[in-house]
């Protein structure tokens, strides 16, 4: 099948709290270019991995994975709400090839997906409904959390039941490296939030869910700021898994356990599960190279943030290549 794979990180603090104009500028043409590159590659399917953050997965039922047959945006953050243009049947027809596979993943009929799915989707494309999409979720935040290298596994296992599909496919991985944002846990969280993280968190009032971002964005600016009390970026660990994955050797990531992440690279760091599966799921159609690979560490933003493009080594020749930004 033709592949292509775009992996980048996502921030809602986008717009809302933005670093200086240039760095601003700066990634707007990162993005636009990965835009231009998937314009060229023209996707009949997007297959996207990516986190929730309490918006459409809670505790009365947190799967590791979960395919949706069927998803909408809550419209966290002010991004759009409303229904993905999600084809059922390649749903489910990946569904049943995982599983049958061995790797254990949910299906849900009525996916609730947040900036974690749609920033990405409104990254690349001009709408939520512009492309035929598979989402696919993977718990990065709720623990407990199985070992990474089961993103791997479902990463390989959703590119074996690709293989013989015929359309373009984009392979997306949404999510971070480095970054420790103010998302609650389940073992720290004060009693109203423990609330948030069960089902009553589901459809919080306009009012509610201000109230959340307002201080996140507040925590950001602090941040910024430097003010005490937050984890810093990691650069040196970023570059790590940026060249493990440019590399293909998944094996430097996945064989650490998961406290290895977050002394690393803060609690969110368990986002770059979904690089991991994207980048398997194109290791399993061949040699890939990475094109492109932008990185800055960007605090307004709470992310060490990344935008890559990797394609099939043999379509090298024929794509449209740009090395920007700040590869460290
Ligand atoms: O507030 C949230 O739910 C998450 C915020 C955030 C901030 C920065 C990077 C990310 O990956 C996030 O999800
Ligand atoms: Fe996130």
């Amino acid at each position: 099948m033709p592949v292509a794979l775009v992996a980048t990180s996502h921030s809602p603090l986008i717009g809302l709290n933005d670093p200086t104009t240039e760095i601003r500028d700066e990634v707007r043409g990162v993005l636009d270019d990965a835009r231009a590159f998937v314009r060229d590659f023209d996707p009949e399917l997007v297959v996207m991995f990516a986190p929730d953050h309490y918006n459409g997965f809670f505790y009365d039922m947190m799967p590791p994975f979960c395919i949706g047959a069927s998803a909408h945006s809550v419209g966290d953050y002010g991004l759009p709400t409303g229904d993905l243009s999600v084809d059922k049947a390649a749903a489910y027809d990946i569904g049943a090839s995982v599983l049958a596979q061995g790797v254990d993943l949910a299906i849900s009929e009525d996916m609730q997906v947040d900036h974690g799915f749609v920033q990405p989707l409104l990254f690349l494309f001009d709408t939520l409904q512009s492309v035929p999409i598979v989402p696919i979720f993977i718990n990065c935040v709720a623990s407990p959390l199985g070992p990474a290298r089961r993103s791997m596994d479902l990463g390989s296992a959703v590119g074996a039941a690709l293989a013989d599909d015929d359309r373009r496919i984009l392979l997306v991985g949404s999510g971070g490296l480095s970054h420790d944002p103010p998302v609650p846990r389940m073992e720290d969280a004060a009693p109203e939030v423990i609330e948030r993280l069960l089902l009553r968190g589901r459809n919080p009032s306009t009012e509610q869910r201000a109230t959340r971002e307002e201080k996140t964005v507040k925590a950001a600016r602090a941040y910024a700021a430097g003010e005490a009390g937050y984890r810093e970026l990691n650069p040196e660990w970023d570059k790590l898994v940026l060249d493990a994955l440019s590399s293909g050797d998944f094996a430097r990531i996945v064989d650490h356990d998961n406290d290895w992440f977050v002394r690393e690279g803060g609690h969110s760091s368990h986002e770059i599960r979904t690089w991991i599966a994207a980048y398997a799921a194109l290791s399993g159609q061949g040699p890939y190279q990475v094109q492109s690979r932008y990185y800055r560490p960007i605090k307004e933003w709470f992310a060490g943030f990344s935008t890559t493009i990797a394609t099939p080594a043999s379509a090298l020749a024929h794509a449209r290549v740009s090395n920007k930004g700040v590869v460290r």
